[in-house]
């Protein structure tokens, strides 16, 4: 069995494969969003742009003479798949932006193939079919994202831009830092759009990080400037504030990966609306990008977990508090919520966030340390949404030490899931049911959420 996915380029001194060409049957679709396939010499082939059941021509990308893993572009198409389209967008495909990587398939295909990893990573990494983790097996649109055919739904509220030497606006090519200039990014919400910020050239400055907040109006952009380069004035379309971010200095989890963000002009956070709250997220801190996205997981995590009146319940890996207060509301004056983040602006906005609501308090630093330190000793609730690599064996650990009675894993990492639920496996916590939500449409991304519960003692 391959790995699923490929594994890194060999640094050898092996003559490069590099632009030779395969004919080759496209086989399933692995985790990463690329299709495997095999040449006859036996070697394994992690095709981006093509579908499973097609006859391509797959053009290598990465690889040398000694690997048996090449990384390759389907750049021909010899028998087309049923559910390949023609990518609405004219920048999607082999060597282009390297944002969307499933413009080409038929937006029921795309939420199929996303099913389909689920599935696979489930039963390679936990040992669990669909029926055993609860799940229908589907992946579920965002509401208000079923669109005509040939359009796509514009739900990025954050675009993260690099800019070419030429001052332009893009997105990087596929693993590169070369800049793909665009005219207009298709899956952008309007909010972004309307900031026009691929019409006007950016002298001087490295990214640009444009977002537009969900139900407040709130619109950011956070200018990055090359070394030693200069902030242009900026005179956008509408009213936005702007920052200057700076390189990020700090490494790994426990520094948050934050960077330094200076305050030009306009306020140094947007406002996001979601599940009947108003949440401040400073520029950088963790927001769910598609506008539906808060609402949706909440209704999915509070359904399952199911938080009582006067229970203890955790948030961990809180970001700015968006379970916490859900939790919050639930629990009432007689529970008490704890939440737990690394990233000191997302501790801030959180205790901001959650300032009316008592029963509510926020740790900062990685949660596999702080945990213990707080002296709890039980909870009945744990709401878990760690970033994609997932919470780990010792955080699972901890959390299953506590005796919950049912756990919400929240997930945009198939891989780290269904690790993760191996461990809570170990730990003696089972799969209830897992929901898988297509918040990314026109990408391999898919975000899913499984409630854990202890297994049923045997007799
Ligand atoms: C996927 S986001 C979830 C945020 C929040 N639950 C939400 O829905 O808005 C993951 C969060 O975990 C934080 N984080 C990353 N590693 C962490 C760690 N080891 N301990 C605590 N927080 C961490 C990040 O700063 C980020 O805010």
């Amino acid at each position: 069995m391959p790995p699923a996915t490929p594994p890194a380029a060999s640094p050898g001194t092996a003559p490069s494969l590099v632009g030779r060409e395969y004919e080759v049957e496209i086989g399933p679709v692995a985790h990463g969003g690329h299709c495997i396939a095999r040449t006859e010499e036996g070697r394994v082939l992690f095709v981006r742009h093509a579908l499973p059941g097609e006859r391509v021509v797959a053009k290598v990308t990465e690889g040398r003479e000694d690997s048996r893993f090449l990384r390759a572009d389907a750049v021909g198409i010899l028998e087309p798949s049923k559910d390949r389209v023609e990518a609405p967008c004219p920048f999607a495909g082999p060597g282009l932006c390297g944002g969307c990587d499933w413009q080409h398939a038929a937006p029921g295909a795309q939420r199929r193939l996303k099913a389909s990893v689920i599935a696979e990573q489930l039963a390679r990494l936990a040992g669990l079919t669909a029926e055993d983790a609860g799940w229908d097996g589907t992946v579920e649109p965002a509401p208000g994202d079923k669109v005509p055919k040939g359009e796509v739904p514009a739900w990025r509220t954050r675009v993260h831009y690099s800019v070419d030497d030429e001052g332009r606006a893009g997105l990087l090519r596929h693993r590169s830092h070369e800049v793909q200039p665009i005219d207009r990014c298709l899956i952008a919400a309007p909010g972004v759009s309307e900031l026009g910020v691929e019409k006007r050239r950016w002298p001087q400055i490295a990214t640009v990080d444009a977002t537009a907040a969900t139900g407040s109006g709130d619109r950011q952009v956070v200018l990055t400037p090359r070394p030693g380069g200069r902030l242009p004035l900026v005179e956008l379309d509408r009213p936005v504030s702007v920052l200057r971010g700076e390189e990020p200095r700090g490494r790994g989890a426990e520094r948050g990966g934050e960077r330094a963000v200076h305050r030009v002009h306009g306020r140094p956070f947007v406002r996001e609306r979601a599940v009947g709250r108003t949440w401040r997220i400073s520029a950088g801190g963790f927001w769910q990008v598609h506008p539906k996205a808060a609402d949706l997981l909440v209704e999915a995590v509070m359904t399952g977990l199911t938080p009582r009146r006067g229970e203890m319940a955790l948030d961990l890996y809180c970001g700015a508090g968006l379970f916490a207060g859900a939790l919050a509301e639930r629990v009432g004056e007689k529970g008490a919520v704890l939440g737990i983040e690394s990233s000191k602006r997302a501790v801030e906005d959180a205790r901001h966030n959650l300032a009316d609501l008592d029963r509510v308090r926020v740790e900062r630093g990685n949660v596999e340390q702080v945990l213990p330190r707080t002296g709890i000793t039980e909870a009945d609730v744990v709401v878990l949404d760690p970033p994609r690599s997932g919470a780990g064996r010792k955080t699972v650990r901890q959390v299953a030490s506590l005796g919950p009675r049912r756990i919400a894993y929240v997930a945009c990492d198939p891989a780290a899931l269904a690790r993760d639920i191996a461990y809570f496996r170990e730990e003696g916590y089972v799969p209830h049911f897992l929901r898988a939500f297509d918040l990314f449409p026109m990408t391999h991304h898919v975000e899913c959420v499984a409630i854990l519960k202890p297994a049923p003692k045997r007799s």
